[in-house]
């Protein structure tokens, strides 16, 4: 296929990467909860309604919302977009992310997704690529959830047109954090969550890693993401997983698998929490922008 010299925004907005149908079941949202962190350790009891099918109020965790999409088949196909260049896979890196629920996640479910290239800015050091995944009850064709997800392809910039991001900044209060969630990931946590669906070798590959100018193999930006929603659920939200209805945030630095990182939230006002990520380890935030809208008629207790 002919690949033109550097993107045309023109020939990628529109272009549909993935349709179809799928199916899912209980092991895979347990397999998730498992990958972004949930444990049966003393001091997580509360991780079984997540893990153990048979729990009283089994649940999936709002962040499943991110991996109902196929996400390597998103990921692959958009080499083929006639509008992008030749591309370095391994210096594609996950620049953000939105999730709009619309219902609970169901733990079993045959869904419809459709995943199209929204829009493509140029951000000069890279070119950032936001994909729009709306996903429906294959039954009775309701809305499940939608992922909006920004991609920042390093090295090909430059191709003009417009600059804007699709996030806005986000002042923090200036007191303590009402709650923080603090988790020391593994150094097998993405060979974990690799398996509910993102296989890109950039996290489990320390020769691909290399190419993509990593000295280490990386956590997957949507497992750090996910287990910043988990604490959010726990602290903020009374552990009700269903009263998480949007959460948006931007990764603005890398984690490595082991590192230990800290999230911090912020009550706002009736149903907005703003929070942030900082990787312990680097000492840098890794999730930036954090804002997670719940609603709190869902619970009683705060
Ligand atoms: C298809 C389905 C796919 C599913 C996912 C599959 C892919 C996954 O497997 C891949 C991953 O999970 S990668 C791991 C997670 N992501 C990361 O770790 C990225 C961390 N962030 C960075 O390294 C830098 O912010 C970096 C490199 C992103 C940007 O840093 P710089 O180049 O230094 O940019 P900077 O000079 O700070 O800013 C330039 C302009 O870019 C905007 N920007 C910065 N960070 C951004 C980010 N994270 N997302 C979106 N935009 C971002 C800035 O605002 C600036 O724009 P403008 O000039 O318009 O203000």
């Amino acid at each position: 296929m002919h690949k033109p010299s550097q993107v045309i925004p023109s020939l990628c907005e529109g272009y549909v990467l993935s349709k179809g149908t799928k199916s899912y079941s209980f092991k895979d949202t347990i397999l998730y909860a498992l990958g972004v962190g949930a444990s049966q350790d003393s001091t997580d009891p509360e991780d079984l309604k997540y893990t153990y099918e048979n729990s009283e109020d089994f649940s999936v965790l709002p962040g499943y919302a991110t991996v109902i999409p196929d996400l390597f088949t998103n990921f692959m196909s958009l080499e083929d977009c006639p509008g992008m260049p030749e591309f370095n896979v391994m210096r594609l890196l996950h620049g953000e992310q939105k999730i709009t629920i619309h219902k609970p996640l169901p733990a079993n479910a045959t869904v419809e997704q459709t995943a199209f290239i929204k829009s493509v800015s140029d951000k000069k050091s890279g070119a950032l690529v936001v994909l729009e995944i709306a996903t429906y009850d294959a039954e009775d064709h309701s809305p499940i959830c939608n992922n909006q997800t920004s991609l920042f392809i390093r090295g090909i910039g430059g191709f003009g047109g417009t600059k804007s991001s699709n996030q806005e900044n986000i002042k923090f209060p200036n007191r303590p954090a009402d709650f923080t969630y603090t988790k020391l990931t593994t150094s097998d946590q993405a060979l974990i969550y690799r398996l509910s669906g993102d296989y890109n070798p950039l996290h489990v590959d320390p020769n691909m890693a290399a190419m993509g100018g990593f000295t280490r193999p990386i956590l997957h930006g949507l497992c750090f993401y996910g287990i910043a929603i988990h604490g959010i659920v726990k602290l903020a939200c009374n552990n009700k997983p269903e009263a998480v209805k949007e959460i948006s945030a931007r990764f603005s630095s890398t984690v490595t698998p082991g590192d230990t990182i800290s999230t911090e939230m912020w009550k706002m006002n009736s149903n907005t929490i703003y929070f942030k990520t900082t990787n312990m380890n680097s000492s840098k935030v890794c999730i930036s922008n954090g804002v997670a809208i719940i609603n709190y008629q869902s619970f009683s207790k705060m």
